[in-house]
Protein backbone atom coordinates (compact mmCIF):
# COMPACT_ATOMS: atom_id res chain seq x y z
CA UNK A 1 0.00 0.00 0.00
CA UNK A 2 1.47 3.52 -0.83
CA UNK A 3 0.66 6.79 1.15
CA UNK A 4 1.59 10.28 0.39
CA UNK A 5 2.05 12.09 3.00
CA UNK A 6 1.70 15.90 2.29
CA UNK A 7 4.11 17.30 -0.19
CA UNK A 8 7.16 15.47 -0.85
CA UNK A 9 6.79 12.37 1.62
CA UNK A 10 5.90 9.19 0.45
CA UNK A 11 4.97 6.01 2.41
CA UNK A 12 4.96 2.53 1.71
CA UNK A 13 3.19 -0.11 4.46
CA UNK A 14 4.01 -3.54 4.28
CA UNK A 15 1.41 -5.63 5.05
CA UNK A 16 2.05 -9.30 3.23
CA UNK A 17 5.06 -11.24 4.51
CA UNK A 18 5.88 -12.05 0.62
CA UNK A 19 6.47 -7.98 0.46
CA UNK A 20 8.61 -8.08 3.31
CA UNK A 21 10.99 -10.64 2.38
CA UNK A 22 10.99 -8.90 -0.87
CA UNK A 23 11.91 -5.64 -0.40
CA UNK A 24 13.64 -5.78 3.19
CA UNK A 25 15.81 -8.27 2.97
CA UNK A 26 16.31 -8.91 -0.22
CA UNK A 27 16.94 -5.54 -1.27
CA UNK A 28 18.50 -4.62 2.17
CA UNK A 29 20.90 -2.38 -0.25
CA UNK A 30 18.45 0.43 -1.09
CA UNK A 31 15.70 -0.62 1.72
CA UNK A 32 17.98 -0.43 4.71
CA UNK A 33 18.03 3.47 6.28
CA UNK A 34 15.74 5.15 8.17
CA UNK A 35 13.48 8.39 7.89
CA UNK A 36 15.05 11.81 8.91
CA UNK A 37 14.05 11.97 12.93
CA UNK A 38 13.25 16.24 13.15
CA UNK A 39 13.88 16.24 17.02
CA UNK A 40 16.97 14.03 16.82
CA UNK A 41 19.26 17.49 16.96
CA UNK A 42 17.37 18.37 20.04
CA UNK A 43 17.88 15.06 21.98
CA UNK A 44 21.42 14.51 21.24
CA UNK A 45 24.36 16.64 20.87
CA UNK A 46 25.53 17.91 17.92
CA UNK A 47 25.43 16.44 14.64
CA UNK A 48 22.70 14.71 16.52
CA UNK A 49 23.71 11.01 15.11
CA UNK A 50 24.57 9.02 17.99
CA UNK A 51 21.22 6.90 17.94
CA UNK A 52 22.07 3.33 16.02
CA UNK A 53 18.26 2.90 15.73
CA UNK A 54 18.07 6.56 14.09
CA UNK A 55 20.83 6.37 12.15
CA UNK A 56 20.92 6.41 8.56
CA UNK A 57 22.18 3.76 6.50
CA UNK A 58 25.95 4.49 5.76
CA UNK A 59 29.22 3.78 7.07
CA UNK A 60 28.37 5.40 10.66
CA UNK A 61 25.87 2.77 10.94
CA UNK A 62 27.50 -0.08 10.10
CA UNK A 63 30.45 0.22 12.38
CA UNK A 64 28.56 0.66 14.94
CA UNK A 65 26.28 -2.29 14.30
CA UNK A 66 29.23 -4.01 13.90
CA UNK A 67 30.43 -3.07 17.89
CA UNK A 68 27.15 -3.65 19.23
CA UNK A 69 26.82 -7.40 17.36
CA UNK A 70 29.86 -8.04 19.56
CA UNK A 71 27.79 -7.54 22.63
CA UNK A 72 25.04 -9.83 21.59
CA UNK A 73 26.56 -12.59 19.47
CA UNK A 74 26.45 -16.30 21.34
CA UNK A 75 29.66 -16.24 23.05
CA UNK A 76 28.41 -13.26 24.81
CA UNK A 77 25.59 -14.31 25.88
CA UNK A 78 26.89 -17.36 27.14
CA UNK A 79 29.57 -15.42 28.83
CA UNK A 80 26.60 -13.39 30.77
CA UNK A 81 24.37 -16.42 31.74
CA UNK A 82 25.35 -16.27 35.18
CA UNK A 83 24.03 -12.94 35.32
CA UNK A 84 20.39 -13.69 33.60
CA UNK A 85 20.58 -17.00 36.00
CA UNK A 86 21.24 -15.11 38.99
CA UNK A 87 18.78 -11.99 38.01
CA UNK A 88 16.15 -14.86 37.35
CA UNK A 89 16.18 -16.32 40.77
CA UNK A 90 15.56 -12.99 42.32
CA UNK A 91 12.81 -12.15 40.40
CA UNK A 92 11.09 -15.05 41.24
CA UNK A 93 12.24 -14.48 44.85
CA UNK A 94 10.53 -11.06 44.74
CA UNK A 95 7.40 -12.60 42.99
CA UNK A 96 6.96 -14.89 46.18
CA UNK A 97 7.38 -12.48 48.46
CA UNK A 98 5.75 -8.86 47.12
CA UNK A 99 3.78 -10.39 44.39
CA UNK A 100 1.41 -7.47 44.19
CA UNK A 101 4.22 -5.59 42.66
CA UNK A 102 5.13 -8.01 39.97
CA UNK A 103 4.94 -5.69 37.36
CA UNK A 104 7.47 -3.35 38.98
CA UNK A 105 10.02 -6.74 40.04
CA UNK A 106 9.56 -7.91 35.87
CA UNK A 107 10.51 -4.11 34.91
CA UNK A 108 13.71 -4.07 37.62
CA UNK A 109 14.76 -7.67 36.67
CA UNK A 110 15.11 -6.99 32.15
CA UNK A 111 16.76 -3.33 33.20
CA UNK A 112 18.84 -4.86 35.45
CA UNK A 113 20.36 -7.20 32.94
CA UNK A 114 21.28 -5.00 30.85
CA UNK A 115 22.11 -2.88 33.34
CA UNK A 116 24.74 -5.18 34.78
CA UNK A 117 25.67 -6.55 31.43
CA UNK A 118 26.64 -3.56 30.14
CA UNK A 119 28.03 -1.68 32.96
CA UNK A 120 29.09 -4.09 35.02
CA UNK A 121 26.40 -2.02 37.98
CA UNK A 122 23.89 -4.36 39.82
CA UNK A 123 20.07 -2.89 39.65
CA UNK A 124 19.43 -4.65 43.16
CA UNK A 125 16.24 -2.33 43.70
CA UNK A 126 13.61 0.06 42.06
CA UNK A 127 14.45 2.91 44.87
CA UNK A 128 13.76 6.43 43.10
CA UNK A 129 17.24 7.41 42.39
CA UNK A 130 18.42 3.84 41.22
CA UNK A 131 19.74 4.03 37.89
CA UNK A 132 17.24 1.27 36.20
CA UNK A 133 14.28 3.56 38.05
CA UNK A 134 15.48 6.88 36.34
CA UNK A 135 16.35 5.13 33.08
CA UNK A 136 12.39 3.78 32.90
CA UNK A 137 11.10 7.22 34.17
CA UNK A 138 13.00 8.39 31.05
CA UNK A 139 11.25 5.73 28.39
CA UNK A 140 8.26 6.92 30.08
CA UNK A 141 9.01 10.87 29.20
CA UNK A 142 10.05 9.74 26.19
CA UNK A 143 6.77 8.01 25.27
CA UNK A 144 4.97 10.98 26.31
CA UNK A 145 6.76 13.45 24.11
CA UNK A 146 6.80 10.98 20.68
CA UNK A 147 2.96 10.34 21.49
CA UNK A 148 0.58 11.67 18.91
CA UNK A 149 0.30 15.66 19.09
CA UNK A 150 3.18 16.51 21.05
CA UNK A 151 5.85 16.54 18.49
CA UNK A 152 4.34 18.30 14.91
CA UNK A 153 5.14 15.99 12.24
CA UNK A 154 7.06 18.64 10.12
CA UNK A 155 9.09 15.51 8.00
CA UNK A 156 5.91 14.72 6.95
CA UNK A 157 3.84 17.91 6.42
CA UNK A 158 6.72 20.50 6.20
CA UNK A 159 4.44 23.54 6.14
CA UNK A 160 3.67 22.90 9.59
CA UNK A 161 7.24 25.22 10.17
CA UNK A 162 5.22 28.05 8.95
CA UNK A 163 2.38 27.62 11.75
CA UNK A 164 3.21 29.61 14.38
CA UNK A 165 3.79 27.50 17.51
CA UNK A 166 1.49 29.07 19.92
CA UNK A 167 -1.22 28.23 17.52
CA UNK A 168 -0.55 24.41 17.93
CA UNK A 169 -1.16 21.86 20.26
CA UNK A 170 2.42 20.71 20.74
CA UNK A 171 3.36 24.29 22.09
CA UNK A 172 6.38 24.29 23.81
CA UNK A 173 7.44 20.93 22.70
CA UNK A 174 10.98 21.57 22.27
CA UNK A 175 11.70 22.94 25.71
CA UNK A 176 10.54 19.72 26.58
CA UNK A 177 12.18 17.40 24.06
CA UNK A 178 15.38 19.04 24.89
CA UNK A 179 15.04 18.26 28.49
CA UNK A 180 13.97 14.58 28.53
CA UNK A 181 17.23 14.67 25.94
CA UNK A 182 19.60 16.36 28.49
CA UNK A 183 18.05 14.14 31.20
CA UNK A 184 19.05 11.11 28.95
CA UNK A 185 22.64 12.12 28.42
CA UNK A 186 23.55 13.20 31.92
CA UNK A 187 22.25 9.33 32.77
CA UNK A 188 23.87 7.58 29.73
CA UNK A 189 26.95 10.10 30.98
CA UNK A 190 27.24 8.99 34.26
CA UNK A 191 27.10 5.15 33.87
CA UNK A 192 29.61 5.18 31.17
CA UNK A 193 31.95 7.51 33.73
CA UNK A 194 31.16 5.17 36.53
CA UNK A 195 33.30 2.31 34.19
CA UNK A 196 35.90 4.91 33.14
CA UNK A 197 36.27 5.55 37.02
CA UNK A 198 36.38 2.14 37.55
CA UNK A 199 39.04 1.04 35.04
CA UNK A 200 41.18 4.02 36.12
CA UNK A 201 41.65 3.00 39.62
CA UNK A 202 42.04 -0.45 38.85
CA UNK A 203 38.49 -1.82 40.12
CA UNK A 204 36.99 -2.41 36.77
CA UNK A 205 33.97 -5.11 36.22
CA UNK A 206 33.87 -7.20 33.00
CA UNK A 207 30.97 -5.58 31.06
CA UNK A 208 30.45 -4.21 27.62
CA UNK A 209 31.24 -0.79 28.24
CA UNK A 210 35.12 -1.94 29.79
CA UNK A 211 35.09 -3.91 26.12
CA UNK A 212 34.74 -0.99 24.57
CA UNK A 213 36.55 1.74 26.48
CA UNK A 214 39.65 -0.56 26.36
CA UNK A 215 39.52 -0.45 22.30
CA UNK A 216 38.16 3.19 21.91
CA UNK A 217 40.86 4.35 20.50
CA UNK A 218 41.28 1.98 17.98
CA UNK A 219 37.31 1.57 17.00
CA UNK A 220 38.10 5.12 16.53
CA UNK A 221 34.98 6.33 18.95
CA UNK A 222 34.39 9.50 20.76
CA UNK A 223 33.20 9.34 24.42
CA UNK A 224 29.70 10.37 23.03
CA UNK A 225 29.90 7.73 20.94
CA UNK A 226 29.96 5.15 23.51
CA UNK A 227 28.15 6.94 26.17
CA UNK A 228 25.17 6.33 23.24
CA UNK A 229 26.23 2.72 22.55
CA UNK A 230 25.55 1.63 26.02
CA UNK A 231 22.57 3.78 26.24
CA UNK A 232 21.12 2.53 23.01
CA UNK A 233 21.65 -1.44 24.10
CA UNK A 234 19.43 -0.14 27.40
CA UNK A 235 16.49 1.07 24.91
CA UNK A 236 16.48 -1.14 22.52
CA UNK A 237 16.92 -4.54 25.39
CA UNK A 238 14.67 -2.79 28.34
CA UNK A 239 11.34 -1.92 27.31
CA UNK A 240 10.70 -4.88 24.82
CA UNK A 241 11.46 -7.91 26.76
CA UNK A 242 9.35 -6.42 29.69
CA UNK A 243 6.13 -5.90 27.21
CA UNK A 244 6.75 -9.54 26.08
CA UNK A 245 7.23 -11.00 29.50
CA UNK A 246 3.97 -9.12 31.24
CA UNK A 247 2.47 -10.63 28.13
CA UNK A 248 2.79 -13.73 28.97
CA UNK A 249 2.08 -12.93 32.36
CA UNK A 250 -1.22 -11.82 31.51
CA UNK A 251 -1.49 -15.19 28.90
CA UNK A 252 -1.15 -17.70 31.84
CA UNK A 253 -3.29 -15.88 34.11
CA UNK A 254 -6.32 -16.15 31.41
CA UNK A 255 -5.64 -19.27 29.89
CA UNK A 256 -5.15 -21.28 32.83
CA UNK A 257 -5.03 -24.69 30.71
CA UNK A 258 -2.16 -23.34 28.68
CA UNK A 259 -0.27 -22.60 32.45
CA UNK A 260 -1.02 -26.45 33.13
CA UNK A 261 -0.02 -27.35 30.08
CA UNK A 262 3.42 -25.52 29.94
CA UNK A 263 4.12 -26.31 33.94
CA UNK A 264 3.64 -30.32 33.02
CA UNK A 265 6.45 -29.75 30.22
CA UNK A 266 9.10 -27.70 32.48
CA UNK A 267 8.07 -30.15 35.39
CA UNK A 268 8.64 -32.92 32.96
CA UNK A 269 12.19 -32.19 32.20
CA UNK A 270 13.61 -30.35 35.79
CA UNK A 271 11.54 -32.22 37.94
CA UNK A 272 10.67 -31.25 41.19
CA UNK A 273 13.56 -30.85 43.21
CA UNK A 274 15.48 -28.57 40.96
CA UNK A 275 14.67 -25.06 39.10
CA UNK A 276 15.08 -24.52 35.96
CA UNK A 277 18.22 -23.18 34.37
CA UNK A 278 20.31 -23.33 31.35
CA UNK A 279 16.98 -23.93 29.34
CA UNK A 280 16.99 -24.45 25.56
CA UNK A 281 13.90 -24.51 22.68
CA UNK A 282 14.92 -28.19 21.08
CA UNK A 283 13.73 -29.41 25.49
CA UNK A 284 11.08 -27.28 26.04
CA UNK A 285 8.89 -27.07 22.44
CA UNK A 286 5.53 -26.54 24.48
CA UNK A 287 6.88 -23.37 26.68
CA UNK A 288 8.86 -22.05 23.25
CA UNK A 289 5.82 -22.33 21.20
CA UNK A 290 4.19 -20.04 24.17
CA UNK A 291 6.99 -17.40 23.44
CA UNK A 292 6.40 -17.25 19.25
CA UNK A 293 3.06 -16.84 20.28
CA UNK A 294 3.20 -13.86 22.45
CA UNK A 295 5.70 -12.61 19.87
CA UNK A 296 3.51 -13.19 16.79
CA UNK A 297 -0.51 -12.34 19.15
CA UNK A 298 0.96 -9.07 20.66
CA UNK A 299 4.05 -8.09 18.84
CA UNK A 300 6.13 -5.67 21.24
CA UNK A 301 6.95 -2.81 18.32
CA UNK A 302 3.27 -3.60 16.67
CA UNK A 303 4.44 -1.11 13.16
CA UNK A 304 8.32 -1.52 13.62
CA UNK A 305 10.80 0.97 13.22
CA UNK A 306 10.11 2.25 10.05
CA UNK A 307 13.29 1.69 7.22
CA UNK A 308 13.90 4.39 4.22
CA UNK A 309 15.09 3.24 1.00
CA UNK A 310 18.10 5.26 -0.59
CA UNK A 311 17.30 4.79 -4.37
CA UNK A 312 14.77 4.28 -6.50
CA UNK A 313 12.80 0.93 -7.13
CA UNK A 314 10.23 -0.86 -8.72
CA UNK A 315 8.24 -3.69 -7.51
CA UNK A 316 5.65 -5.20 -8.87
CA UNK A 317 4.99 -2.26 -11.34
CA UNK A 318 4.97 0.29 -8.56
CA UNK A 319 7.85 2.72 -8.77
CA UNK A 320 8.98 3.42 -5.25
CA UNK A 321 11.15 6.69 -5.33
CA UNK A 322 14.59 7.15 -2.94
CA UNK A 323 13.60 8.49 0.73
CA UNK A 324 10.16 6.86 0.65
CA UNK A 325 9.80 5.65 4.27
CA UNK A 326 8.68 2.12 4.63
CA UNK A 327 6.78 0.41 7.23
CA UNK A 328 6.22 -3.04 8.19
CA UNK A 329 3.09 -3.50 9.81
CA UNK A 330 4.00 -6.66 12.27
CA UNK A 331 0.44 -6.56 13.80
CA UNK A 332 -1.20 -7.11 10.17
CA UNK A 333 1.34 -9.66 8.96
CA UNK A 334 0.94 -11.55 11.80
CA UNK A 335 -2.45 -11.21 12.20
CA UNK A 336 -3.28 -12.48 8.91
CA UNK A 337 -6.13 -14.57 8.76
CA UNK A 338 -5.02 -16.40 4.90
CA UNK A 339 -1.89 -17.13 6.92
CA UNK A 340 -3.32 -17.85 10.53
CA UNK A 341 -5.95 -20.02 11.57
CA UNK A 342 -7.69 -17.92 14.20
CA UNK A 343 -5.17 -15.23 14.34
CA UNK A 344 -7.18 -13.31 16.99
CA UNK A 345 -7.30 -16.24 19.19
CA UNK A 346 -3.84 -17.30 21.68
CA UNK A 347 -2.94 -20.61 20.33
CA UNK A 348 0.64 -21.61 20.87
CA UNK A 349 0.11 -24.95 19.51
CA UNK A 350 -0.18 -23.48 16.06
CA UNK A 351 3.85 -23.54 16.38
CA UNK A 352 3.84 -27.02 17.21
CA UNK A 353 1.98 -28.02 14.16
CA UNK A 354 4.61 -25.98 11.97
CA UNK A 355 7.23 -24.29 12.79
CA UNK A 356 6.09 -21.04 11.27
CA UNK A 357 2.49 -21.06 12.74
CA UNK A 358 1.12 -21.19 9.52
CA UNK A 359 -2.57 -22.39 8.55
CA UNK A 360 -1.42 -26.33 7.51
CA UNK A 361 -1.77 -25.93 3.26
CA UNK A 362 0.17 -22.93 3.22
CA UNK A 363 3.26 -24.30 5.63
CA UNK A 364 3.40 -27.22 3.12
CA UNK A 365 2.99 -25.49 0.29
CA UNK A 366 5.92 -24.98 -2.03
CA UNK A 367 6.74 -21.53 -0.58
CA UNK A 368 6.28 -22.84 3.37
CA UNK A 369 10.05 -23.11 4.06
CA UNK A 370 10.22 -19.52 3.13
CA UNK A 371 7.92 -17.94 5.37
CA UNK A 372 9.60 -17.30 9.49
CA UNK A 373 7.66 -17.58 12.41
CA UNK A 374 7.24 -14.24 13.13
CA UNK A 375 8.19 -10.26 12.23
CA UNK A 376 8.03 -8.99 15.79
CA UNK A 377 11.69 -8.54 15.17
CA UNK A 378 11.63 -6.16 12.28
CA UNK A 379 13.53 -7.07 9.08
CA UNK A 380 16.52 -6.96 6.39
CA UNK A 381 19.67 -5.76 7.12
CA UNK A 382 17.98 -3.51 10.71
CA UNK A 383 16.73 -6.45 11.83
CA UNK A 384 16.90 -6.44 15.71
CA UNK A 385 20.18 -7.44 16.84
CA UNK A 386 19.05 -8.53 20.28
CA UNK A 387 16.35 -11.03 18.66
CA UNK A 388 18.62 -14.38 20.32
CA UNK A 389 19.77 -12.20 23.55
CA UNK A 390 16.11 -11.71 23.83
CA UNK A 391 14.61 -15.08 22.99
CA UNK A 392 17.18 -16.37 25.58
CA UNK A 393 16.41 -14.71 28.66
CA UNK A 394 12.47 -14.49 28.54
CA UNK A 395 12.48 -18.34 27.75
CA UNK A 396 14.90 -18.65 31.06
CA UNK A 397 12.35 -16.48 32.78
CA UNK A 398 8.97 -17.82 31.60
CA UNK A 399 10.31 -21.91 32.79
CA UNK A 400 11.38 -20.43 36.28
CA UNK A 401 8.31 -18.41 36.80
CA UNK A 402 5.60 -21.32 35.42
CA UNK A 403 7.79 -23.64 37.41
CA UNK A 404 7.60 -21.43 40.46
CA UNK A 405 3.81 -20.17 40.52
CA UNK A 406 0.36 -20.61 39.75
CA UNK A 407 -0.86 -17.59 37.87
CA UNK A 408 -4.02 -16.85 38.40
CA UNK A 409 -6.25 -14.17 37.46
CA UNK A 410 -7.69 -11.88 40.66
CA UNK A 411 -10.83 -11.26 39.22
CA UNK A 412 -11.44 -13.32 35.52
CA UNK A 413 -13.28 -10.62 34.48
CA UNK A 414 -10.89 -7.95 34.81
CA UNK A 415 -8.47 -9.76 32.47
CA UNK A 416 -8.50 -7.99 29.24
CA UNK A 417 -6.76 -9.83 26.69
CA UNK A 418 -8.12 -7.79 23.39
CA UNK A 419 -6.25 -4.82 22.23
CA UNK A 420 -8.31 -2.54 24.35
CA UNK A 421 -5.93 -4.20 27.07
CA UNK A 422 -2.55 -3.15 25.83
CA UNK A 423 -1.02 0.34 25.32
CA UNK A 424 -0.66 1.81 22.25
CA UNK A 425 2.46 3.71 21.28
CA UNK A 426 5.54 2.73 19.18
CA UNK A 427 5.98 -0.41 21.82
CA UNK A 428 3.03 -2.27 23.15
CA UNK A 429 2.89 -3.90 26.19
CA UNK A 430 -0.32 -4.64 28.64
CA UNK A 431 -2.39 -1.94 30.50
CA UNK A 432 -1.36 -2.52 34.49
CA UNK A 433 -3.09 -5.70 35.30
CA UNK A 434 -3.64 -7.70 38.33
CA UNK A 435 -2.38 -11.35 38.86
CA UNK A 436 -1.79 -13.86 41.92
CA UNK A 437 1.30 -15.81 41.99
CA UNK A 438 0.53 -19.00 44.56
CA UNK A 439 3.82 -20.64 45.11
CA UNK A 440 3.58 -24.47 43.95
CA UNK A 441 4.05 -26.22 47.42
CA UNK A 442 6.71 -25.48 50.48
CA UNK A 443 9.38 -27.52 48.63
CA UNK A 444 9.65 -25.17 46.02
CA UNK A 445 9.56 -22.02 48.16
CA UNK A 446 12.28 -23.55 50.12
CA UNK A 447 14.02 -23.57 46.89
CA UNK A 448 13.32 -19.94 45.90
CA UNK A 449 14.98 -19.07 48.99
CA UNK A 450 17.85 -20.95 48.93
CA UNK A 451 18.32 -20.00 45.28
CA UNK A 452 17.71 -16.38 45.84
CA UNK A 453 21.02 -16.28 48.69
CA UNK A 454 23.19 -17.92 45.69
CA UNK A 455 21.92 -14.93 43.72
CA UNK A 456 22.42 -12.53 45.87
CA UNK A 457 26.07 -14.00 46.96
CA UNK A 458 26.75 -13.75 43.19
CA UNK A 459 25.25 -9.84 42.07
CA UNK A 460 27.32 -8.85 45.38
CA UNK A 461 30.19 -8.48 42.87
CA UNK A 462 28.63 -5.80 40.88
CA UNK A 463 27.51 -3.05 44.22
C1 LIG B 1 11.26 -8.89 22.74
C2 LIG B 1 12.29 -8.08 22.63
C3 LIG B 1 12.59 -7.21 21.43
C4 LIG B 1 11.80 -6.81 20.39
C5 LIG B 1 10.33 -7.14 20.15
C6 LIG B 1 12.61 -5.98 19.53
C7 LIG B 1 12.16 -5.40 18.33
C8 LIG B 1 12.94 -4.64 17.48
C9 LIG B 1 12.51 -4.11 16.21
C10 LIG B 1 11.14 -4.30 15.58
C11 LIG B 1 13.54 -3.41 15.69
C12 LIG B 1 13.57 -2.68 14.34
C13 LIG B 1 13.95 -3.65 13.24
C14 LIG B 1 13.84 -3.06 11.86
O1 LIG B 1 14.20 -1.90 11.65
O2 LIG B 1 13.36 -3.77 10.94
C15 LIG B 1 14.64 -3.46 16.64
C16 LIG B 1 15.85 -2.83 16.48
C17 LIG B 1 16.84 -2.82 17.43
N1 LIG B 1 16.87 -3.58 18.60
FE1 LIG B 1 15.43 -4.82 19.26
N2 LIG B 1 13.85 -5.86 20.07
C18 LIG B 1 13.91 -6.62 21.23
C19 LIG B 1 15.00 -6.81 22.05
C20 LIG B 1 16.23 -6.20 21.89
C21 LIG B 1 17.40 -6.41 22.72
C22 LIG B 1 17.46 -7.39 23.90
C23 LIG B 1 18.38 -5.57 22.27
C24 LIG B 1 19.79 -5.38 22.77
C25 LIG B 1 20.20 -5.58 23.97
C26 LIG B 1 17.84 -4.84 21.13
C27 LIG B 1 18.51 -3.86 20.43
C28 LIG B 1 18.06 -3.29 19.24
C29 LIG B 1 18.83 -2.31 18.48
C30 LIG B 1 20.19 -1.72 18.86
C31 LIG B 1 18.06 -2.01 17.33
C32 LIG B 1 18.41 -1.04 16.22
C33 LIG B 1 19.04 -1.80 15.03
C34 LIG B 1 19.35 -0.93 13.83
O3 LIG B 1 18.71 0.10 13.61
O4 LIG B 1 20.26 -1.32 13.07
N3 LIG B 1 16.53 -5.25 20.93
N4 LIG B 1 14.25 -4.24 17.72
Amino acid sequence: MGLQLGSGTQAVVINNWKVARDLLDQRGAIYSSRPPFLAAPMVMPPPGDYHLAMLEYGPKWRKERKTMMDFVKESEIEKRYPIDEAESSQLVYELLTEPARFQEHVTRYFGAILITSVYGIRAKDFSDNSHVNRFFDLMADWAVITSPGCIPPVDIFPFLKYVPEFLTPWRGWKQRVQSVGQKQHALYRELAAGVRERMAHGRSRECFMLDLLRRQEKDGYSDTDLEYMGGVLMEGGAETTTNTFETFLLAMAAYPAILKRAQAEVDGFYGSAQMPTRTNEAELPYLTACLLEIFRWRPGIPSGIPHATTQDDTYEGFFIPANTMVILNVEEIDHDSEEFDNPEEFDPTRFLRHATGSRTSLAQSSDGHARRPVWTFGGGRRVCPGQVMAQRSLLLTMAKVVWCFDIEAVSPDELDTSVNGFHGGMTQGPKPFQARFRVRGEDRKRIIEREWEKADAYLKRFE
